[in-house]
C-alpha cells in the first residue's frame, strides 16, 4: 500500500467556506455528531450576512458557491432521518429544501466530503457496513431537473451500495401489444435473474390481479401525496389513471440481486431516461393496429369505452416510440415465440446462461463496522478513513479505503459500485497533521 501524505487533500487545512468540505469552523469539530454549534462569527468571512446557526444545531456544513448545505443536527423536524437545511448567501436565507429519496437514519455523528461540486458524501460514524455511505445530491442533473419541476430548492439522498447491479430493463409499448406476456415468459424462464418493478396505479384491479404483486392499487390522493414527497422515480397519467414507479419498487428488486424489469408507458420511459437510473429501453411494436385491437378485445379486461381510449392512445405512443430517442431497441411482436427469442437475444440470454441472480449482494466483500472515532482524507478518487477504535486496531483493520471511481446511478435510490476495502496494519502516517476530523 503506497501512500504519499504530501499529496493528500487535507481537509482540516482547507480554507473555510471555499467550496471545500468543512468540518471545523472556528475550531469547533462539526463532525462529531452531538449537535455542535456554528457561531455567527464563524460564518462572517464567507457569509457577510451570516446567521446564527447555534440554535439550529447543524452538524456539518458544506459550501458550494453561494450555498451552504447544513446536514444533521439536534432540532430536526423529524427525528427519523438526518435533516438537511440550506443557507442561501445571496438571499441571506435559511431554506428547507425538498428532500427526495430514502433518507438516512440519524447516527452518532457523520462526516461530509464534497465530491465534484454536485454531491456530498456522508460517512455515518458508528454504523454498519451497509449503512455507512450516503450521498446527498445537491446539483446533479437529476436535482437540477427536479428543481425546475418543483420550483424550489431540492436535494436528493441516495444510499451508497457496494457492487454493481445489472442495468434495469424498461419495456414500453401500446396497451395490448404483449409486454406483460413477454415479461411473464422471461420471469418464468429466469426466475432468479429477473424481478418485476411493482408499479402503483389508481386503476381498479382486474379479476386475477393481486395488490402488491401486479400493482400497488392506491387512492389517487394518497399517490399524489407520495409523488409530492418525492417517492416516485416516474409517474404518468395513462388512459385516465395515474401510474407510477416508486424508487422503492426498483430498489427492492436490485437489492435482492435481481435485474429489475419495468413495464411502463412512453411518458414514464422518457422520465426514467432523464433520471439517473441507467437502464436499457425497449419498445414493443404491434404488427398492425388491427392486430392490436384484436388482442385487446380478446384479452377481455377492458370495457368497450376503455378499449377505444387505449387504441386512440396507441397510435400516438407508437409514433413517439419510433421517433423519439428514448429507446435503445425495437421489438416487433408478431409471432410471440420469435419476439421472445429476440428479447432474450438483446438481453444476452440466447447462449448458455446460468439462470442465477446477478447476485452482487453476496459477492460484496465483507464489511467493517465504522466506529465513531475516525479521521478522513481524500487523495484523487480515493477516500481514506482511518479508524481509531482499539478493536479495529487490534484486528489490524485501521484504514478503510473507499474508491470513488466506479460510481453508478445515484439519486433517487442507490449510488452503486462502491469499492470499499480494509487495509491491514497501516502505519501512523495519517496521524497528526494529516488528520481531517
Ligand atoms: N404475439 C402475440 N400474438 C397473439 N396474441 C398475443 C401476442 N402477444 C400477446 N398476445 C396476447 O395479447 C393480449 C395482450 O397482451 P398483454 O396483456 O401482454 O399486453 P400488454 O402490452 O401487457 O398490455 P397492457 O399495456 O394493457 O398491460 C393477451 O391476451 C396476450 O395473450
Ligand atoms: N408511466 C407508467 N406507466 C405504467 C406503469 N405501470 C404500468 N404502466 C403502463 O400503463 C399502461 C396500462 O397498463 P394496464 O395494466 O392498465 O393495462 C401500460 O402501457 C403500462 O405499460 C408505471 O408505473 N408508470
Amino acid at each position: 500500500m503506497l501512500l504519499d501524505p504530501e499529496n493528500m487533500d487535507i481537509f482540516s487545512q482547507s480554507s473555510m467556506y471555499t467550496g471545500q468540505v468543512e468540518h471545523r469552523i472556528g475550531g469547533i469539530d462539526l463532525s462529531m455528531g452531538e449537535a455542535p454549534a456554528f457561531l455567527f462569527d464563524d460564518l462572517q468571512t464567507g457569509f457577510p450576512r451570516g446567521f446564527d446557526l447555534k440554535s439550529k444545531g447543524c452538524a456539518t456544513a458544506t459550501v458550494i458557491g453561494n450555498k451552504a448545505y447544513l446536514i444533521g443536527g439536534a432540532d430536526e423536524e423529524s427525528t427519523s432521518s438526518i435533516g438537511v437545511k440550506l443557507f442561501d448567501q445571496t438571499r441571506g436565507e435559511l431554506v428547507n429544501p425538498i428532500v427526495l429519496g430514502t433518507k438516512p437514519q440519524p447516527c452518532k455523528g457523520h462526516s461530509a466530503v464534497l465530491l465534484n461540486e454536485d454531491r456530498i458524501l456522508i460517512i455515518k460514524r458508528g454504523s454498519t457496513p451497509d449503512d455507512c455511505f450516503w450521498f446527498l445530491e445537491v446539483d446533479t442533473q437529476y436535482v437540477r431537473e427536479q428543481r425546475k419541476v418543483l420550483g424550489t430548492e431540492v436535494v436528493a439522498w441516495s444510499k451508497g451500495v457496494r457492487g454493481v447491479a445489472e442495468k434495469p430493463v424498461v419495456i414500453s409499448g401500446p396497451s395490448g401489444v404483449g409486454k406483460g406476456t413477454l415479461i411473464s415468459m422471461l420471469m418464468k424462464e429466469f426466475p432468479c435473474m429477473f424481478g418485476f418493478s411493482v408499479s402503483h396505479t389508481t386503476r381498479a384491479p382486474r379479476g386475477m390481479e393481486k395488490d402488491g404483486v401486479h400493482y400497488h392499487f392506491t387512492e389517487r390522493s394518497a399517490m399524489e401525496k407520495e409523488i409530492k414527497d418525492g417517492k416516485f422515480l416516474e409517474f404518468a397519467s395513462v388512459h385516465g389513471n395515474l401510474y407510477g414507479t416508486s424508487v422503492e419498487a426498483v430498489e427492492v428488486v436490485a437489492d435482492s440481486g435481481k435485474r429489475c424489469i419495468l413495464d411502463i408507458d412512453v411518458q414514464g420511459a422518457r422520465s426514467v431516461r432523464a433520471s439517473s437510473l441507467e437502464a436499457i429501453f425497449i419498445f414493443v411494436c404491434p404488427p398492425s393496429m388491427k392486430e392490436l385491437e384484436k388482442r385487446l378485445r380478446a384479452r377481455g379486461t377492458e370495457t368497450e369505452e376503455q378499449i377505444l381510449k387505449r387504441l386512440r392512445n396507441a397510435q400516438a405512443e407508437i409514433e413517439q416510440g419510433q421517433s423519439s430517442n428514448i429507446f435503445d431497441h425495437m421489438l416487433y411482436n408478431d409471432n410471440l415465440e420469435e419476439c421472445y427469442e429476440s428479447l432474450k437475444k438483446l438481453l444476452g440470454l440466447d447462449g448458455n446462461v446460468t439462470a442465477s441472480p446477478t447476485s452482487y449482494v453476496n459477492s460484496a466483500p465483507k464489511g467493517v463496522d465504522l466506529p465513531t472515532d475516525i479521521s478522513i482524507s481524500k487523495i484523487d478518487q480515493k477516500i481514506f478513513i482511518k479508524c481509531g477504535s482499539p478493536e479495529l486496531k487490534a484486528a489490524s483493520k485501521d484504514l478503510i479505503v473507499l474508491d470513488l471511481f466506479t460510481f453508478k446511478g445515484g439519486a433517487p435510490g442507490r449510488t452503486r459500485g462502491l469499492n470499499v476495502c480494509a487495509i491491514e496494519s497501516f502505519s501512523d502516517d495519517l496521524n497528526g497533521s494529516n488528520q481531517l476530523i
